[in-house]
């Protein structure tokens, strides 16, 4: 049954929202039901279990940074082998504190688990990537994640935010996640050298690029699920961004691959963070890299938890890929385009799948022609 809430006050405004009238789903609400609302369901296609474990490579961020020629060059050559195929590796060796990558996740449960009240003063606004999201029941009616998120955005202090939408007790929640959001932006910028290194363009090239980078820190919750068999954590899909650098609890599967016609499981490698390419990169480099394509799927025993960082070029940078990378014989795949062209787009489809930046770009095509 889904939890109907008639906005009793303007203040939840959830009626206009909610495209499906004033009903918005809450998995953590949901978990100890028999069966979940048929709105979660998703088609089998989507839902075809994983049938193997990637052999993800292992980049050693260390050797990167202090080591000689020969080890960097082959950290290039295994990242470059990734990302020519599936567009995922691990990184080890990172140098992020585990103490705040812990202390980011213990928190996250802790505001999930909160009464749904409290969530709501921080939900989603219209626009906005800031905030509480159930199940994205505000924005979609069908396909729903079995997933409750909590973003927060560059554009701003996040303990300010917090601060005004949850209370002031909330303060040192937001800076716990500044300190993870300036440690998962450095640790962009190592990994930006490196990937510059690997695509011959020099190791300042895309450090440059997104030192002003903007980013959206993203916890997800996926809370156990009665008939797992039957939904998404998260649905099929890259990620529009340029990077995306995900930690997850290192005791519960969840995250999959698909790479080699098949979904892969990609079980927590504890002291590695994951990394994927994005849409974003993989049209900085002509498609030469390609852009992840990927799901989380969840179980009817425990719940999990994962923090997503999502690098973004800042809203009005050109992205274009890099004259070295259109080999004579090739053309470009993309027009010239912003991420906040890319965003918007994001906002507006339906769903955002490993098709979505073809028709973006063919839209970006038409549009061009047409001026
Ligand atoms: C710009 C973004 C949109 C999403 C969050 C960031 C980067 C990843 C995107 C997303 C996770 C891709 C799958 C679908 C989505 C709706 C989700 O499941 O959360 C996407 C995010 C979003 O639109 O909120
Ligand atoms: O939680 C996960 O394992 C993956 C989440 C993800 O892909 C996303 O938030 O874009
Ligand atoms: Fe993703």
């Amino acid at each position: 049954m889904a939890t109907s809430f008639m906005s009793t006050s303007k203040s939840q405004n959830i009626s206009e929202d909610a495209p499906h009238g004033n009903t918005i789903f809450i998995p953590t609400m949901l978990a100890n039901k028999q069966t979940i609302p048929e709105q979660f369901f998703w088609p089998k296609s989507e839902t075809v279990p994983a049938t193997g474990i990637l052999d993800a490579p292992k980049i050693d961020l260390q050797v990167v940074l202090t080591g000689d020629a020969s080890s960097v060059k082959a950290q290039a050559n295994a990242l470059r082998a990734a990302c020519e195929t599936h567009g995922f590796f691990l990184v080890v060796n990172h140098g992020v504190d585990t103490q705040i990558l812990n202390e980011a996740l213990a928190l996250s449960e802790q505001f999930f688990i909160m009464p749904l009240e409290t969530k709501l003063k921080a939900m989603q606004k219209k626009n906005s990537m800031w905030g509480y999201s159930g199940a994205h029941s505000e924005r979609f009616s069908a396909n729903l994640p079995w997933k409750e998120c909590l973003s927060f955005t560059s554009d701003g202090s996040i303990v300010e935010h917090l601060g005004s939408s949850l209370g002031k007790e909330f303060e040192p929640m937001g800076v716990v996640y500044e300190k993870y959001s300036g440690a998962m932006k450095n640790l962009t910028l190592s990994i930006m050298e490196l990937l510059g290194l690997s695509l011959d363009t020099g190791k300042d090239y895309y450090r440059d690029f997104f030192q002003d980078c903007e980013y959206i820190t993203r916890c997800n919750y996926y809370p156990r699920c009665p008939q797992p068999e039957l939904t998404q954590g998260t649905g099929p899909h890259a990620d529009p961004v340029a990077l995306t650098i995900l930690h997850q609890e290192e005791d519960e599967e969840g995250l999959e691959v698909f790479t080699g016609g098949k979904w892969q499981s990609v079980p927590p490698v504890p002291g590695a963070l994951v990394v994927n390419i994005g849409d974003t990169f993989m049209a900085m480099t002509n498609d030469i890299y390609k852009s992840c394509v990927h799901r989380a799927v969840v179980n009817r025993h425990s719940n999990r938890r994962s923090i997503a960082f999502f690098v973004c070029p800042q809203r009005n940078k050109v992205i274009r890929a890099h004259d070295s990378l259109v080999g004579p014989d090739s053309k470009r795949l993309y027009s010239d385009f912003t991420w906040s062209q890319l965003e918007e787009f994001t906002q507006e489809c339906r769903r955002y799948d490993d098709q979505t930046i073809k028709y973006f770009a063919e839209r970006l095509l038409e549009s061009s022609s047409s001026e």
